[in-house]
């Protein structure tokens, strides 16, 4: 991986100059629990991302910090948080917000791993729940971490249920999303952040930054220390892409048939861009019977947790999703990506095709292309400084 430098004049925002960087965790003066925790957990050796951004979030200072997807930004703000609790203390102390249920969850889990030794108390507050009564008992006990969504946890800042007087760090993870004009996420974190103390640590994360995002953190951040990837640099060479020409809708279906036993070989994720269309596909693959599981957003809480309990155990081994699975969720075992549809934003190609390939995995993406996704597909090469060449016959040997 390699980081934008101080050099490129071009660059409006760039990567802070002189940063320290630790070779290894043991460098970076972790307390000995948290050491424990991290080696029990399996971690060897930093990412580039972790050698560089864990010592500047323990040091106080607001952190901007961009890396390719599955380098291990989650790990890199937990730790750097763990480190700075005080657990003499019950109360609040940190907070990370991100757009879904799944990935909130995911995250509280990580947080109560890596803090195994540490006696840390971290609670996920989603959305889905009609009732906060397991919030209220759960935050009322004490906790010191919550990984929650914005709306949920605005919900519980206003019915005074989630006390925010001595948070001292505050996590925005896939913080282009949250931050975005579009997704209407923005005025709830605006919301929260006026109900936080002014001298809250503000530490943003994700793998893609526009520069209208790093504009908006000016306004809630103060001289953060910038960790920034290039454009041409933020797709991951450990993924291969490929298309595949369907020509026309119609004969997507029957392309997905053809692939459906280079999908089992691992685990695949199939993204399509409406919830109809999950339904729609995941139905007629059943019919044909292939066994696929599906998940969207206007599915009960109750059995996206039942699929994602199903994938994360390789009980399932083909998902098929929305934009809802593209950001943050880290299945190990995924190692190929199909776009049954393009993305219809930038942003969440790279996000989507990351789901495979992590952590320095081998991953595959192929990209289905009717005549009309043409330029599109060239725009997105353009964008990330990739090819994506037709797909090769040998697919099995890749994936
Ligand atoms: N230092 C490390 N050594 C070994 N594995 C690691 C290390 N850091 C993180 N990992 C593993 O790498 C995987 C990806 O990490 P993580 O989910 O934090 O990536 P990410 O950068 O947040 O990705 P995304 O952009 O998709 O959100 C996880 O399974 C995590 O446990």
């Amino acid at each position: 991986m390699s980081f934008s430098r101080e050099s490129d004049s071009k660059l409006k925002f760039k990567t802070s100059s002189k940063l320290k960087v630790c070779a290894s965790f043991e460098a970076m003066n972790l307390k000995d629990d948290l050491l424990r925790g991290i080696y029990s957990y399996g971690f060897e050796a930093p990412s580039a991302i972790q050698s560089r951004a864990i010592t500047q979030i323990i040091s106080g200072r607001d952190v901007i910090a961009q890396a390719q997807s599955g380098t291990g930004k989650t790990a890199t703000f937990t730790i750097g948080m763990l480190q700075v609790l005080d657990f003499k203390s019950k109360e609040l102390q940190s907070m990370v917000l991100s757009p879904t249920r799944e990935l909130a969850k995911q995250i509280s889990q990580v947080v109560g791993n890596l803090g195994d030794y540490m006696n840390i108390s971290a609670h996920a507050v989603t959305g889905g729940t009609k009732t906060m009564q397991g919030d209220n008992k759960k935050l009322t006990q004490g906790c010191h971490v919550v990984s929650g969504t914005p709306g949920r946890v605005l919900d519980l800042i206003k019915r005074r249920i989630l006390n925010t007087r001595h948070l001292k760090l505050l996590v925005l993870d896939e913080a282009d999303e949250l931050l975005s004009e579009t997704l209407g996420f923005k005025n709830q974190i605006y919301d929260i952040f006026a109900k936080l103390p002014r001298s809250v640590q503000v530490v943003v994360v994700s793998a893609t930054m526009s520069r209208d995002i790093l504009e908006v953190t000016r306004k809630f951040m103060n001289d953060p220390v910038k960790i920034l990837v290039k454009q041409n640099e933020i797709s991951l060479e450990g993924i291969q892409q490929f298309h595949v020409n369907v020509d026309r809708e119609e004969w997507k279906f029957d392309t997905l048939c053809d692939l459906y036993d280079s999908l089992t070989i691992t685990q695949c994720v199939i993204f399509c861009n409406t919830k109809k269309v999950v339904d729609w596909l995941s139905t007629k693959l059943a019919q044909a019977n292939f066994a696929v599981s599906a998940m969207h957003g206007d599915m009960k809480q109750e059995d996206r947790d039942r699929v994602m309990n199903d994938f994360r155990s390789g009980n399932s081994r083909v998902l098929i999703s929305t934009d809802v699975w593209a950001r943050g969720i880290d299945v190990q075992q995924v190692s190929l990506v199909i776009n049954y549809d393009l993305p219809e934003l930038l942003e969440n190609y790279i996000h989507r095709i990351g789901r495979s390939g992590r952590f320095g995995r081998k991953g595959v993406a192929i990209n289905f292309i009717t005549r009309d996704d043409a330029k599109r597909l060239r725009e997105i090469e353009a964008h990330y400084s990739v090819k994506i060449r037709a797909m090769p016959a040998n697919l099995q040997d890749l994936t």
